[in-house]
């Protein structure tokens, strides 16, 4: 406690401490933390009910916590996610987060991520033919397109099934049960007497996510049954006769192709994994895998629509690639989008879809007393005028060159042993998108940069909508 106390920070009202200023309006949170960075140069803490967190924004501290494995443990702001992901691989702790990152990895190695790409593709080309509605707007809300992209490529990649080849009111209903329920997990993270689970399940939020969860299983359920009676019926050796002898993929039934879930239900017949367990992990990839590409292509559009220069420079890498053709990306294509690498780099860098990560420390250190929290804030260090030059301005030509900056002072995805398992997933996708919608649009400035208003959230959120103006181009 003491050692806890020698840190500075805020020093909040008597015996609440800082619980009050967690109480505060979302927009207002957001910058009061961008304010106590500015403050406390190195790192603060705060005292928020029974819980104490240590913010740490600066590169080497937080170099210790996420490369070390005394912090496997996720922070508490993950127990108001818990409920509906159970112990997948990013709430999961210890050998049981070890084993089953070791089983998934594979699935994320670029060979298999191969087998990916021609139902993201698919969406691509949907995500494109959608915004064509928009041409003669004066401006466009982008965030209905992104998510809708997002969300169909994560459906289709991890359960195999198409959103809108479900009954339509259903794919709808699910899409706004996954917002909802990232909604209630900061409504309650703010309120601490909604922490206890016996309190939180009679409150009418409570019941709302009780009802929600329900039909998100549901559907998960039907979706993997069906895909398991598939494979128990019509084909033994699935997850091998996904590929030919060149290790190409085929069409599976006609139309079935490899998602994650098939290779979580090979694992479940080597005996590696259980029915419960491809239950949690698939959600985990529903939630991991939709609103952070959606929110990145947001803001990527945003920034290429009010960088004329950028934008162009992207156009002609993808020209110099495709030439005249309307061919789809292959994946020697996508490695060689090197500037939109960089643009995408830099998007990531100044809005990171997730602004803040959090671990537990569990063991006693000489520094950090145990049971304390650490919280990173990603959207600080990656704004930090010690590490890059004209931290606010956006320079994807900074990627062009060795990093000037500590290795840990640009972490979208994390770093050390729990960083993002879908980072090359994600990669390939947003190339996928980004390439098909400039190749088919102009994107000219509506919100600038400086106009947006940030609410305080998992995911980076803003306040009010993000709007470009599309213009077709001609090819
Ligand atoms: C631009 C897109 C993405 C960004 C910026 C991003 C960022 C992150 C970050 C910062 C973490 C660490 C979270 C923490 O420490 O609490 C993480 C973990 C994770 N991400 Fe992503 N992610 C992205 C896309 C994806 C995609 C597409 C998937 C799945 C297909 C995915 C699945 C996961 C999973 C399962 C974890 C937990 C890994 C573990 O703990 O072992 N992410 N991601």
């Amino acid at each position: 406690n003491k050692e806890f106390d020698k840190i500075p920070g805020p020093p909040g009202f008597f015996l609440l401490h800082n619980t009050l200023d967690f109480l505060m309006d979302p927009v207002k949170m957001f910058y009061y933390f961008r304010k106590l960075c500015n403050q406390y140069k190195r790192l603060f803490r705060l005292k928020i009910g029974p819980v104490k967190v240590i913010i740490l924004h600066n590169p080497e501290d937080i170099e210790t916590v996420v490369t070390g494995t005394t912090y496997n443990t996720k922070g508490f702001v993950y127990d108001f996610i818990e409920p509906w992901l159970k112990e997948g691989l990013l709430t999961s702790k210890g050998s049981k987060w070890h084993q089953r990152r070791k089983l998934l990895t594979p699935a994320f190695h670029l060979n298999v991520l191969t087998n990916f790409k021609s139902a993201i593709e698919e969406n691509c080309q949907k995500f494109v033919e959608n915004l064509k509605r928009e041409i003669s707007s004066p401006k466009t809300d982008i965030a209905p397109y992104v998510n809708d992209f997002a969300l169909n490529s994560i459906c289709e990649t991890a359960m195999g099934t198409r959103l809108d080849e479900e009954d339509n009111s259903f794919g709808k209903m699910y899409k706004n049960a996954i917002y909802e329920l990232g909604q209630f997990a900061v409504y309650r993270a703010q309120r601490i007497w909604m922490y206890p689970n016996f309190i939180f399940k009679f409150t009418s939020i409570g019941q709302k996510q009780e009802n929600i969860l329900k039909i998100l299983t549901s559907f998960r359920d039907r979706v993997i049954e069906n895909r398991r009676n598939y494979y128990n019926n019509v084909n033994n050796n699935f997850v091998e006769d996904l590929y030919d002898k060149d290790n190409n993929e085929v069409e599976f039934g006609g139309k079935k192709r490899m998602a994650l879930l098939d290779l979580l239900l090979k694992a479940e017949k080597d005996g590696v994994i259980d029915a419960k367990g491809i239950g949690e992990e698939v959600d985990t990839f529903m939630f991991g895998g939709h609103d952070t590409s959606a929110n990145t292509l947001q803001f990527t559009m945003m920034l290429l629509a009010n960088n004329e220069y950028a934008q162009e420079k992207v156009v002609k890498e993808c020209n110099d690639i495709f030439g005249s053709s309307d061919r789809s990306a292959t994946m020697a294509d996508l490695a060689q989008m090197k500037y939109l690498e960089c643009c995408i780099k830099e998007s990531l860098r100044l809005f990171p879809p997730l602004p803040v990560i959090t671990r537990k420390n569990e063991n006693r250190n000489y520094e950090i007393p145990a049971g304390t929290e650490c919280a990173i804030l990603i959207f600080d260090l990656h704004r930090s005028a010690d590490q890059f030059i004209e931290p606010h301005s956006f320079q994807p030509e900074r990627f062009q060159t060795e990093p000037t900056w500590h290795p840990y002072a640009y972490i979208p995805f994390s770093a050390g042993p729990r960083r993002c398992i879908g980072q090359k997933f994600a990669m390939m996708e947003l190339k996928l998108a980004l390439s098909a919608v400039l190749r088919r649009y102009r994107l000219l400035p509506v919100t600038k940069p400086n106009d947006i208003i940030f609410v305080t959230d998992y995911v980076l959120r803003v306040k009010e909508p993000i709007y470009v103006k599309l213009e077709e181009r001609c090819i």
